[in-house]
């Protein structure tokens, strides 16, 4: 232990250096010898558990005890996430970062995970603007001679590392990348922890994707670790554990038992929760996305569930993404925010304490509903939703769907799934499409259902099934409409081509493959050349 070589394939130079200094490196390789081993044994008890399960999800025999002891609750909430109604989320790109800052949200979620396409210059230069905005060096000037100032008010900061699942090739322990979740998480924590706490605040995160609580213990023993490695008081780090896996919605009680001496509560991460609803039931055939409503009742299941648990051990539930962005159409826009106002309408009715929006644009409608409904109040906690019973079945309950797939929806499917993993490519996690965010939850469900529909023989509208040759014909034409209209260069014609080979193979594996963004990073940009050129560094440590 210790002796292994660490090295840096990536720019370590100029600003990347004031992240990548030898401590925070230090910082980080010793989190990952020190959970690394146990990463890698929950992510092979994950394959396990999908590949064995021969009966139903159901709640945990196990852990009846937890679920059954009503006298334990989570900590307190820090002074600054007691009133969160209503948080913008969006990848820590320096103008972005600005923006958010200024948007008049409680919250920022500052995101390496959907909305984050994990090139080396995004994860690095993602953690310096993070610095920087504490520091108050985050003004600058565009070429076009815009000015972006952080006024003087900012939203409490939380930061979403990227999921247990992904590796960061570019920091190496004797040839092993380290894990991502760490390297962010760590990076953070190393230079912002103590900063947020001189103002007053903390270093508070979004956990992301988990599948199970024994996760959420690895999770919290790391933040133990953290602490008391970069001598902060135990209890110091905050984190909001993402309900989005079907697994983990069985384990919500037991997720909040585990981190409960730092649990910020849960947040209802619809997006990827259909992503999983789709993994995990292949046999169920869901129909196109804007028929699985919150409202359809297997998501409405589980987002009482979510509330209910919450409030029953005094923690905060926040809402989910109504993922429509502002148009410049007038007419568009108007409707984008009355759709975001009606759901923010049943999330506090509901009795969700806070919710997201995308854009800064959409900050205003969610707090107006959760100011109608809270007032002064900061959250309601008090409501604690006895009234809720959620059996498994409910929350399972995918069989009402049954299908016939539109032309337009399998069109919009190829499309998106096409267009997010090219503008993925090239650097960039989240984008708008058609009115709609689209970032790595949302193209995965497009990917995810493209392959259910395929591997079923889905009908169609329009009298043929759904085939690999059927999506193949359609992803050869989106190319061309693309390259007829002369809206790819050569970099996006290249980038585009990458998609479609790697989207043709990922819905042609025999069982559906698990993320869409595994296989991309490690074909396309673990080892891509960074700006400036890439520089291979060994650090002692
Ligand atoms: C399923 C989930 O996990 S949801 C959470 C993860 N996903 C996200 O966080 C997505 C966040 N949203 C975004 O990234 C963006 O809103 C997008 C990409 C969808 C659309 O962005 P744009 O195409 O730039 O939209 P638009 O042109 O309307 O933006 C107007 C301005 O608002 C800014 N803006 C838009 N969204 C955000 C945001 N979320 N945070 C900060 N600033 C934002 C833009 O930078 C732009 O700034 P400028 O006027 O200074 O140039
Ligand atoms: O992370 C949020 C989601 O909906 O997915
Ligand atoms: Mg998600």
């Amino acid at each position: 232990m210790g002796t292994e070589e660490i090295t840096i394939t990536g720019t370590t130079e100029g600003r990347y250096a004031e992240v990548l200094t030898p401590e925070a490196i230090a910082f980080v390789v010793a989190l990952d010898r020190e959970f690394g081993a146990r990463r890698v044994q929950l992510l092979d008890r994950r394959r396990r558990r999908r590949t064995t399960r021969t009966d139903d999800l159901d709640f945990l025999p196990s852990t009846a005890h937890i679920r059954d002891d009503a006298s334990w609750t989570v900590a307190a909430p820090a002074p600054d996430l007691l009133d969160r109604r209503v948080e913008i989320t969006g990848p820590p790109e320096r103008k972005m970062t600005v923006n958010a800052l200024n948007s008049g949200a409680k919250v920022w979620m500052a995101d390496f995970e959907d909305a984050t396409s994990p090139t080396w210059e995004n994860v690095v230069l993602g953690q310096l603007n993070l610095k920087d905005a504490l520091d108050g060096r985050l003004d600058f000037t565009t070429p076009e001679g815009k000015e972006y100032r952080v006024n003087g008010w900012i939203p409490t900061i939380m930061v979403r590392p990227r999921g247990w699942h992904l590796p960061e090739s570019h920091l190496r322990i004797g040839g092993r990348p380290v894990s991502a979740s760490l390297f962010d998480f760590g990076l953070y924590m190393f230079h912002c922890a103590q900063r947020q706490l001189e103002r007053g605040s903390g270093p508070y995160f979004y956990l992301p994707k988990l599948e199970s609580h024994l996760e959420a213990r690895l999770w919290n023993d790391v933040f133990r670790f953290a602490q008391e490695t970069l001598g902060i008081e135990r209890g110091t780090i905050r984190a909001t554990v993402l309900i989005e896996t079907i697994t983990a919605a069985f384990e919500m009680d037991e997720i909040l038992y585990e981190l409960r001496e730092h649990s910020a509560g849960l947040n209802a991460g619809r997006w990827d929760y259909l992503f999983s609803m789709i993994k995990n039931r292949p046999d169920v055939v869901l129909p196109e996305r804007s028929q699985v409503t919150m409202t359809t009742p297997f998501m409405r299941a589980y987002t009482e569930l979510l509330v209910r648990t919450c409030h029953r051990r005094n923690a905060h539930a926040i809402g989910g993404m109504a993922a429509v962005v502002p148009s410049r159409d007038p007419v568009a826009a108007k409707r984008a925010l009355n759709q975001v106002r009606q759901d923010k309408r049943r999330e506090v009715g509901d009795g969700f304490d806070g919710s997201w929006v995308a854009h800064p644009g959409l900050v205003d409608t969610c707090r107006e509903v959760f100011d109608q409904w809270l007032g002064e109040e900061p959250h309601q906690i008090v409501r604690k939703r006895d009234d809720v019973r959620v059996t498994a079945t409910e929350l399972l309950d995918v069989r009402a769907l049954g299908v016939q797939v539109s032309e337009v929806a399998l069109r919009t499917n190829v499309s998106v799934a096409l267009r997010y993993i090219a503008a993925w490519l090239g650097g960039r996690g989240a984008v708008a499409l058609g009115g709609l965010m689209e970032d790595a939850a949302t193209a995965e469900i497009c990917r995810t259902q493209l392959w259910q529909w395929i591997h079923s023989a889905t009908p169609t509208d329009y009298g043929v099934p759904v085939s690999a040759a059927l999506v193949g014909r359609m992803l050869r034409e989106e190319l061309d409409v693309l390259s007829e209209t002369g809206a790819l260069d050569e970099d996006a014609a290249r980038r585009f081509g990458q998609a479609r080979t790697l989207l043709t193979v990922l819905l042609s594996e025999r069982t559906c493959p698990e993320f869409l963004t595994l296989p991309a990073y490690l074909r396309h940009l673990s080892s891509a050349a960074p700006t400036p050129e890439p520089t291979q560094a060994t650090v002692a440590v």
